[in-house]
């Protein structure tokens, strides 16, 4: 076949959509089911995403790009101010908005905001009811609030709704459908082999601090950041040294653990996961740092890509 005669390949429906929502409802776990991988990380902690993370899925129909937002929450400090501007800047100039609601919980101020936010818009939006799995339901009340805010921002827009769970998979065929329905016509943004444009160094960061907040309570997990400075590629094996910051002397102790032992857990999970997501063996060397109000620096915010 010459050039000229070819066939269009790899047209598809093709689109980048912003998946927001206010913390915790389940996003990072959404995408991960979509991909079927793990590309972003879940944890019970609030803003456990704090950086924009675009998951790429390709299919014989198109390709989506997902940005997977930073849950909007109440600011705590100049890190939950920054990580909220990135969920809200995410949304300008997709091509389809789907905001994720926590069907088991009431609606908080947050998802009253993103909804407003949606009456706002003119393209295509997508709410996903998610945690069907459980047996609370307030779907009722999220669209009663729906109706309000419609009538008041007098809005022409009506966004599709469905129920999913992101943990059991119920209902995420359909949502994907949906999804491909509601973006453009075009072909692929990104090559059809890659999952994820999210730097090797976040991402191996990102790892190992998942692996610390299953391990840390309460407000701890806020206090710590990970980054990885080096990262050594060998044939057979991959050596990583990070720095794990934390705002005081007492909590470097936590995060060592008696006798080492928390940090010796999370590098051996981390070293585990690392080797299933990359296919090649990881060798951790952590140092656990001491940076005073490390949130409020916001070199240091730059450097972790929060800023
Ligand atoms: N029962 C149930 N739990 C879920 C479901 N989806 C997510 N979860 C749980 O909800 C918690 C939060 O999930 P995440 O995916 O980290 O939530 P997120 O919205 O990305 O949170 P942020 O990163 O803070 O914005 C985790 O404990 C998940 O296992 C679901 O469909 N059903």
């Amino acid at each position: 076949m010459t050039e000229e005669t070819a066939e269009p390949t790899g047209i598809g429906n093709s689109g980048i959509v912003a998946i927001v929502g206010r913390t915790n409802v389940g996003k990072s776990t959404l995408v991960n089911h979509l991909l079927g991988e793990k590309v972003s990380i879940v944890s019970d902690t609030v803003q456990t995403t704090r950086n924009l993370i675009r998951a790429i899925l390709t299919e014989p129909r198109g390709q989506m790009v997902f940005l997977d937002t930073p849950g909007v929450h109440k600011a705590q400090g100049e890190m939950g101010k920054n990580l909220n501007k990135a969920a809200r800047a995410a949304v300008q100039g997709v091509d389809a908005i789907l905001l994720v609601l926590d069907r088991s919980s009431k609606p908080a101020l947050e998802d009253d905001g993103w909804l407003r936010r949606l009456a706002r818009e003119e393209g295509p939006c997508i709410i996903a009811f998610n945690k069907s799995d459980r047996n609370f339901n307030c779907s009722s009340a999220y669209k009663e609030l729906w109706n309000e805010i419609k009538l008041e921002k007098e809005s022409a827009v009506e966004p599709v709704w469905t129920s999913v769970s992101a943990l059991n998979g119920d209902g995420m065929a359909g949502l994907l459908d949906i999804l491909f329905e509601n973006i453009p016509v075009g072909p692929p943004l990104f090559p059809d082999d890659i999952l994820t444009d999210y730097p090797r160094k976040l991402n191996i960061a990102d790892v190992i601090r998942e692996k610390l907040f299953h391990r840390l309570h309460d407000e701890l997990p806020h206090a710590v950041a990970v980054w990885v400075e080096e990262i050594v590629e060998g044939e057979k094996k991959w050596s990583v040294e990070a720095s794990i910051y934390v705002e005081r002397h007492s909590q470097k102790g936590i995060v060592i653990g008696e006798k080492g032992r928390l940090l010796k857990w999370v590098r051996e999970q981390a070293e585990k996961e690392l080797y299933e997501m990359y296919g090649v063996r990881f060798k951790l060397t952590l140092w656990v740092k001491v940076e005073k109000n490390w949130r409020k620096n916001f070199w240091i915010l730059k450097k972790l890509g929060y800023a």
